[in-house]
């Protein structure tokens, strides 16, 4: 594509040389990725400057240059304001705007963005649509998986993901939207049809300044709702009614509110609701009927994600007995309160509860089915919201009857601090310190006596543990499993 279509996409530039006769065969943001005819996009990253990069951009064959300032090199260089976000707009023209055509669903909040998108996913496909997601575990076209490096990836991926998706064929693309990434506009260009709220509640308070800044991001994925390309296709922001948040995300949209919830009044409303160690079952009363709902996934939290989750799918067209029948089949989702080998005395459940809000939800859910005692592993991330900590150690203090803190990643921080941070307050002493996850996941699963039940909480369905800079394998599915192993053996 001609660099002077592309750059049509954008507001404002400055460019000193004439380019008109300069062609565009990709767009790269990585300068080792730059290839003969690249356009290259210099952004001014957390860590590092892609405008350092730009000889080596050059030397790889890039045609021309988009960054924030001069640069001293021998091809066309256009200057934008802010880079980071340009590259959402040259992104969208140049794969040819792929969601315009796409039906996009987005998921924000705190809580149960990926559980919702796995939800989704199955009532898609029970209804033979072929879909795509995008989110914290993975992306996937179809059944084929791919690894990404970030709950929502930057625009250039994004875009390029949504074209791919399209040439294979996909029906309905569903995506988790995180608060960073639309406050970083990595989803501007994005069309999304629908827009899910599931709940706001603390977390990420190392990046953003306070809970009203947090919301204000999340808010503005209803913002754009059906602004993007003003093609009259009918929008929907589906929001929780339960949580207050939701009255202000409100106020940020004109399209059509699709309301759900268990406690207040809700276009997509759950009642009779029943609670079992197995089962949760309710009625789903909705605006085209009433259904009764028979799902494996456990806790009322859950409820909450499988409203969300069908009043979108029924915003989209799909019949209430096709969201029935996948609620039903779907047995969970990855990491999230997944039980570890069933079949012993006690249980050992792993789940991705990695902030306050989460890990109440979850503990609760389990006091309300525990015949014995409780035991929690849980840890904090490190390079993270650092005021989270000593009230996700409160919150297992209070629930269970004895609590193992470990290490969660503690990246770039001090392990050692980290659990000083949770456990500092702390006025009981029915716990204990171990920071090798390891040896804490062996030691809790060592403890437990028939009916007891070991939460290990905070990496659910990660695969490696981050200290330092390096990702070492770990993985507490398989840890649990060894030590039941191991607890059996002796
Ligand atoms: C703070 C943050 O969001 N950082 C994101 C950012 O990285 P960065 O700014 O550090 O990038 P950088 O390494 O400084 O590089 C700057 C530029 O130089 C370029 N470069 C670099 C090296 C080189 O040799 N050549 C070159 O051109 C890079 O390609 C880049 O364009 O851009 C990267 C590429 O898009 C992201 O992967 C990265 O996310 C990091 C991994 C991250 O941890 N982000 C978190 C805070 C985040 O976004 N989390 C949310 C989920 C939160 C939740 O819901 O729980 C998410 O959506 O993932
Ligand atoms: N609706 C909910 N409300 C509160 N807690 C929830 C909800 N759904 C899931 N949880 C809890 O939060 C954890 C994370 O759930 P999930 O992965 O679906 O959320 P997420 O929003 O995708 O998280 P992330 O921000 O890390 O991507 C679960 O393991 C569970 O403990
Ligand atoms: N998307 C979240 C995941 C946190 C998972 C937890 N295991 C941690 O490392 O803190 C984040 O990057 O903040
Ligand atoms: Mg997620």
């Amino acid at each position: 594509m001609r660099l002077s279509e592309i750059l049509a996409a954008l507001p404002f530039y400055e460019s000193a040389v004439a380019f008109d006769s300069v062609e565009i065969s990709n767009i790269e943001v990585d300068s080792r990725r730059v290839t003969r005819g690249s356009l290259f996009v210099c952004i001014n990253g957390f860590t590092l400057d892609g405008h350092d990069f730009v000889d080596q951009a050059v030397e790889n064959g890039a045609s021309a240059i988009l960054a924030e300032r001069k640069l001293d090199v021998p091809v066309p260089t256009i200057i934008v304001a802010d880079s980071s976000r340009a590259i959402a707009m040259i992104a969208a023209k140049f794969y040819d705007y792929p969601t315009a055509s796409l039906p996009l669903i987005g998921v924000t909040g705190t809580n149960g963005k990926t559980t919702i998108s796995y939800l989704l996913e199955s009532i898609f496909n029970e209804y033979e649509l072929k879909t795509g997601v995008i989110g914290t575990i993975q992306m996937k076209i179809g059944q084929d998986a791919f690894p990404v490096n970030n709950t929502t990836p930057d625009a250039l991926f994004l875009q390029r993901t949504f074209r791919e998706m399209i040439e294979k064929d996909v029906d309905k693309a569903i995506m988790e939207v995180s608060s960073h990434a639309l406050d970083m506009g990595r989803v501007y260009g994005c069309d999304f049809d629908i827009a899910i709220f599931t709940n706001l509640s603390q977390d990420h308070l190392d990046y953003h300044k306070d809970m009203d800044d947090y919301l204000h991001a999340k808010s503005l994925l209803f913002a754009q709702l059906g602004n993007t390309y003003n093609n009259n296709k009918k929008k929907y922001a589906i929001l929780n009614v339960d949580d207050p948040s939701s009255r202000i995300i409100q106020r940020s949209t004109a399209q059509h509110i699709v309301s759900y919830g268990c406690e207040n009044s809700a276009q997509v409303m759950a009642t009779n609701i029943k609670l079992e160690v197995n089962r949760t079952s309710f009625t789903m009363e909705t605006p085209v009927g009433s259904i009764e709902i028979s799902s494996r996934l456990i806790g009322k939290f859950n409820v909450y994600n499988m409203l969300a989750a069908s009043a979108a799918a029924i915003s989209a067209g799909i019949p209430l007995v096709t969201i029935k029948n996948a609620l039903k089949r779907i047995g969970g989702v990855r990491g999230r309160f997944e039980p570890v080998d069933g079949s012993k005395p006690y249980a050992v459940i792993v789940d991705y509860a990695h902030t306050p809000d989460s890990l109440e939800n979850v503990l609760q859910t389990i006091k309300g089915f525990a015949e014995r005692k409780v035991y929690v592993v849980v840890g904090c991330g490190g390079d993270r919201d650092r005021t989270k900590r000593p009230l996700m150690a409160g919150i297992a203090m209070q629930y269970a009857d004895h609590v193992i803190f470990t290490s969660d990643n503690p990246r770039t921080e001090d392990p050692t601090l980290i659990l000083e941070d949770m456990t500092g307050e702390l006025q009981e002493n029915h716990y204990e310190v171990i920071e090798g996850r390891r040896d804490a996941i062996f030691h809790a699963v060592s403890l437990a006596e028939k009916d007891d039940i070991v939460l290990i909480a905070g990496k659910g369905h990660e695969t490696y543990q981050e200290i330092g800079h390096h990702r070492y394998d770990f993985d507490d599915r398989e840890v649990a499993r060894e030590a039941i192993k191991a607890k059996e053996q002796s």
